[in-house]
């Protein structure tokens, strides 16, 4: 049986991908060879010297110890894009709650409860509660993946002027990307420029705090600031700042903290952006396919830390190596091979950064000995028989 460990409540969608009969999935198990999880904090936790791979049901991986599981050859894939259709509905969503009294306006008709007379009062009331349109208004967007392109390409539909931020695009997102899209190549721009800011970015060491002082003090008075990525990004001290003098008009985060919720001019979502049925399903059956091929095949398909490897499974013996990225490792695990005699069918060598993956198909078996023996080659992280 091959053991899957569940973090967090996973859509049946993607439970159902692991057959009953080979798999036996809990979220309280010993020795898992897999982890299936979604917002759950990683970082304390003790893996298990068991686990193989972990899939995370989402984009974003800062709650995994990523370093960690690639110094011990532990495969890490998310799911990218497959919730961003639910995040960007969230940003188009807050762009208008921002831009329109409607959450205040809701509250107070709500509290005319037991009135006579509402349609009267609602009509004598509403103008407390008028809003701006966001048509014609500038939009800047930072980080252009899956939700900024997304947010970008319908943000034009609504009539506004879009301005992208994304030092690192990549060329797929810049083919899906509409050529109305305004680039931007400083952040400086962006800040001073737009009446609206929404950040798609990952948290890394180059992003957190990133939006601080300097940069907030740049906007124009009133701006809204959209956060539909993660709490870290912004220095609370700074925006409470921006808050309390008006610089920054509405701030709206998917990621409320102690400080940030207590602040005026907040609009505070609980991390709403993914859950939606069909995003929840979509990221659970994405997660769940890549760690089952993973765990079955040795093939890679969006991993973080290692890369991708497809090589056809034949159903022939396969060996998989984690190793380093450095000179003569394949030379030398090919070489131990040829001297115990095993013949490769077939075989595959990519790298990621530091780290590197092979993948040979045997024509013979291999014995315990000669694995031993590839395990003992300097630079080599994990060996794996299927
Ligand atoms: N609120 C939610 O529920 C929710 C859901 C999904 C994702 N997220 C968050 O949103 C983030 C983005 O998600 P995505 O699916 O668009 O990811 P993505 O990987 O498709 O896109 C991220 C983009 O950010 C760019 N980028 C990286 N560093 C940058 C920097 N310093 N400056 C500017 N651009 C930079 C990358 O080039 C990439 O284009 C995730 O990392 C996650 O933290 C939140
Ligand atoms: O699983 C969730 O609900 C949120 C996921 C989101 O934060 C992500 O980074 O994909």
């Amino acid at each position: 049986m091959i053991k899957i460990q569940t973090l967090n409540n996973i859509s049946k969608n993607g439970i159902n991908e692991f057959p009953i009969q080979n798999y036996t999935i809990e979220n309280d198990m010993n020795e898992p060879d897999g982890i299936l999880l979604r917002s759950y904090s990683m970082h304390e936790m003790n893996i298990p010297e068991s686990v193989k791979a972990i899939a995370r049901a989402g984009a974003g991986v800062n709650n995994i110890p990523i370093d960690d599981c690639t110094a011990r050859g532990i495969v890490v894939f998310n799911t990218p894009g497959a919730n961003a259709n639910a995040v960007k509905e969230l940003v188009l969503t807050s762009l208008l709650l921002s831009s329109r009294r409607i959450l205040e306006g809701v509250e107070w008709t709500r509290s005319l409860f037991g009135e006579s007379n509402i349609t009267k009062i609602v009509e004598a009331g509403k103008k407390e509660y008028a809003g701006v349109e966001i048509a014609g208004k500038k939009l800047g967007i930072i980080g252009l993946g899956a939700i900024g392109a997304l947010v970008a390409n319908d943000a034009l539909a609504l009539d506004m002027e879009v301005y992208g931020y994304d030092p690192y695009i990549s060329v797929d997102t810049a083919w899906r990307l509409s050529r109305n899209v305004q680039r931007i190549d400083n952040l400086e721009e962006i800040f001073s420029t737009c009446d609206y800011i929404t950040i798609h970015v990952p948290l890394t060491n180059e992003t957190n705090r990133f939006v601080n002082e300097k940069l907030l003090s740049l906007m124009k008075k009133g701006s809204r600031l959209l956060n539909f990525s993660r709490a870290e990004l912004v220095d609370d001290a700074a925006l409470e700042n921006a808050l309390n003098d008006g610089t920054v008009g509405v701030y709206v985060t998917d990621f409320p903290n102690e400080k940030v919720i207590g602040m005026q001019n907040v609009i505070p979502i609980p991390h709403l952006g993914a859950s939606t049925k069909e995003s929840e399903e979509n990221c659970a059956r994405m997660a769940a396919k890549q760690l089952k091929n993973y765990l079955e095949t040795g093939n890679i398909k969006n991993s973080v830390n290692f890369p991708n490897v497809e090589l056809p499974y034949t159903g022939k013996k396969r060996i998989t190596i984690s190793h380093k990225n450095i000179p003569n490792m394949v030379g030398q695990i090919t070489g131990l091979l040829a001297k115990y005699h095993v013949n490769i069918a077939d075989m595959l060598n990519r790298s990621k950064g530091a780290y590197a993956y092979t993948m040979i198909d045997l024509d013979d078996m291999i014995n315990e000995q000669v694995e031993q023996y590839i395990k003992q080659i300097e630079g080599v992280i994990s060996v794996r028989i299927i």
